[in-house]
């Protein structure tokens, strides 16, 4: 195996942990310095390795013909573009984001690489959405298995409900593996190149793989290399009890007491699991509320349903100014001042803390400074077709940036969809991705889940462009299904323009809130309006009918609700 140093240089007054779970991201644990030093290693030995099984003919496809003739001649002054290419599209980094892009470009016909410097699936499939899954499943079992209350109101009796640590450990690292395989396989059967090796821009259409003189050219480039956990300056990380979710995921330990630092999407989905599993948690967060992403109406049911009766505490308006590990038979040590006036405030003493303060891109070590782009924070500046922006404001020509790098939406949905807008693009549609379509979810139990704007982010545009906002609410205790599996505890909520029907937004509390949203989510997607959803049909009993009543309780105004759809004759 090559180890091949790179050093990065970091703009952030904090400090970037890398995956530590991962060897091949051979890095020193956090520091607090300013700038760190990274050994990033290939997986194989130069030359980079290919590992296609097959390769579609792509030479006669008729875009390929016509666009590699039309090659900008404005390229960047930062090198030569080169006369012709190894590749139509070569993709940077193999998460989620790269790995949408590949199917939907090979779909197109592009000849097609991706560069991938550790274990293809990224974040999501390794460290991310995929082993969190798994380990709140298990929270979720071992919540219903554990609530006599709610078992017996279903005249259900079980006794003594446990589970062994490792063995759910396992389950979680089997599914990552299994995903990774799924994922690797998929692109391997459809012809996309998996070069292995650190992938560093050269110049434009150039990218070097791993520390020798491998370049690889493509016609167009996306930059998908992601994002690692951010960890703010004067925390301490160890791996064992001052941990990031790449440490957590692994769960190496179930701590009796553990302080989540940060209550958004991690920290609530590790609150989560840990309570169910036995620990006490204790929640440090720098804004006034819990959970302040949410819609705050959501986020206050929230906190009443899954904080408030679980073994949870928390302190808000604190930041967490200095983390000490626990060593020499003394506990965590996390130092609190207040967030706005800096005094200090407590200290705590517990035997774990997690930190989930966000996420970092990771940008470092990619040449970005050889074709003039100059990263904000670290992030990669792109348009809304997601086209890399240089550092006079002007497009990079063939570059684009998705995913958790570029810092418009840190999700691995939204990842692949900006990857599969900007193959839509390369290969002649032109095509731009409403963010505010994309919906998002929280696997705590029960599940939230939100689309669009919240009921504060809608009034303000509202009062900015002059319409009015109304706001509709519908209660799970209402739904059938949801009263049949005594999971009543749930609130839907729809933000919209009572002038045109528009859907602003919505916001779903309880049982399967992440499946619930997609009737929204592909509502706003399509523009279609609630004067015309509201007539669609759901099956009962279903949990889709606490949307359908949703729809139908809006109060559109009479001369938008009369233009309904002609109806299609069957
Ligand atoms: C604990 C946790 C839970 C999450 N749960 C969810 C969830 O439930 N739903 C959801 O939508 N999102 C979730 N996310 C967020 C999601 O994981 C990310 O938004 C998503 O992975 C981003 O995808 P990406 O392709 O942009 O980057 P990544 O998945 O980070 O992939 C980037 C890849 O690029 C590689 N790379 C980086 N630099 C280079 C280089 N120079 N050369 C070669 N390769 C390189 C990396 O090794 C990596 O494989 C979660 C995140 C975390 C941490
Ligand atoms: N289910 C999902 O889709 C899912 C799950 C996990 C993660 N993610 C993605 O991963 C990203 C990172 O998640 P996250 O939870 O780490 O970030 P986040 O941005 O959701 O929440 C971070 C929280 O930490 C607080 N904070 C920051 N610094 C602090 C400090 N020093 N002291 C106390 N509080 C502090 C912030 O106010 C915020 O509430 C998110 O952007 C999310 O999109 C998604």
């Amino acid at each position: 195996m090559t180890l091949s140093p790179i050093s990065l240089s970091s703009s952030y007054t904090t400090t970037i942990s890398q995956p530590h779970h991962c060897s091949l991201f051979n890095t020193t644990t956090s520091t607090t310095a300013t700038s760190l030093n990274l050994k990033f290693c290939s997986l194989k030995p130069e030359p980079f390795a290919f590992t296609s099984l097959r390769h579609r003919s792509h030479h006669n496809h008729p875009f390929r013909r016509t666009h590699f003739n039309a090659i900008s001649s404005a390229l960047s002054n930062n090198g030569t573009a080169p006369k012709s290419f190894d590749y139509d599209l070569l993709i940077i980094g193999a998460g989620v984001g790269g790995h949408g892009a590949a199917l939907h470009a090979v779909e197109k016909g592009l000849k097609t690489a991706v560069v991938e410097g550790d274990v293809v699936g990224g974040t999501c499939v390794n460290r991310g959405c995929v082993p969190s899954k798994a380990l709140l499943a298990v929270s979720g079992r071992m919540r219903e298995l554990r609530n006599d209350h709610h078992l017996k109101s279903l005249g259900i009796q079980v006794s003594n409900a446990g589970y062994d640590r490792q063995a759910v450990a396992d389950h979680a690292n089997n599914l990552a593996s299994k995903i990774r395989g799924n994922l690797t396989n998929s692109m391997k059967a459809l012809g996309v190149d998996i070069l292995t090796g650190f992938g560093t821009i050269l110049g434009p259409q150039k990218v070097k793989i791993g520390s020798s003189n491998n370049i690889v050219t493509a016609k167009d480039i996306i930059i998908a290399t992601g994002s690692v956990p951010f960890v703010p300056k004067g925390i301490e990380v160890d791996g064992k009890t001052v941990i990031t979710s790449d440490h957590a995921l692994k769960l190496e330990t179930v701590p009796d007491w553990i302080a989540i630092v940060g209550s958004g999407y991690i920290g609530l989905e590790f609150s989560d699991v840990y309570t169910a599993l036995g620990s006490e948690v204790t929640f440090v967060e720098a804004l006034d509320q819990l959970m302040p992403g949410f819609d705050p109406e959501i986020s206050k049911l929230a906190q009443r349903v899954l904080i408030n009766p679980r073994n949870i505490d928390y302190h808000t308006g604190v930041f967490a100014s200095k983390i000490t590990p626990a060593r020499d038979g003394k506990p965590v040590l996390i130092e609190l001042i207040d967030a706005k006036t800096k005094e200090q405030k407590d200290t705590l003493e517990v035997d774990a803390a997690l930190i989930a303060t966000g996420r970092a891109p990771f940008t470092q070590g990619l040449g970005l400074e050889n074709i003039d782009v100059t990263t904000q924070r670290g992030f990669v500046p792109v348009d809304e077709r997601m086209r890399v922006i240089d550092a006079n404001g002007s497009l990079v020509p063939h570059l684009y940036c998705i995913g958790d790098a570029n810092g418009k939406m840190m999700l691995a949905h939204a990842a692949s969809a900006q990857g599969i807008s900007v193959v839509e693009q390369v290969t002649g549609r032109d095509h731009v991705l409403n963010h505010l379509s994309i919906p998002a979810a929280c696997f705590t139990h029960p599940e939230i889940s939100m689309v669009g704007l919240t009921e504060p982010q809608a009034r303000e545009k509202g009062e900015k462009e002059g319409f009015d906002v109304s706001v509709a609410k519908t209660s799970f205790k209402a739904n059938t299904k949801a009263l049949a599996e005594n999971e009543g505890e749930g609130l839907a909520k729809l933000i919209y323009r009572p002038d045109n029907g528009e859907i602003l937004g919505v916001h779903i509390f309880g049982l399967h809130a992440a499946d619930l949203i997609h009737e929204a989510s592909n509502a706003i997607a399509l523009g279609t309006r609630i004067q015309d959803i509201k007539f669609a049909v759901h099956a009962h009993p279903t949990l889709s009918e606490v949307l359908d009543e949703l729809f139908k309780s809006a109060k559109v105004k009479a001369q938008a609700s009369d233009q309904v759809k002609e109806p299609v004759a069957v």
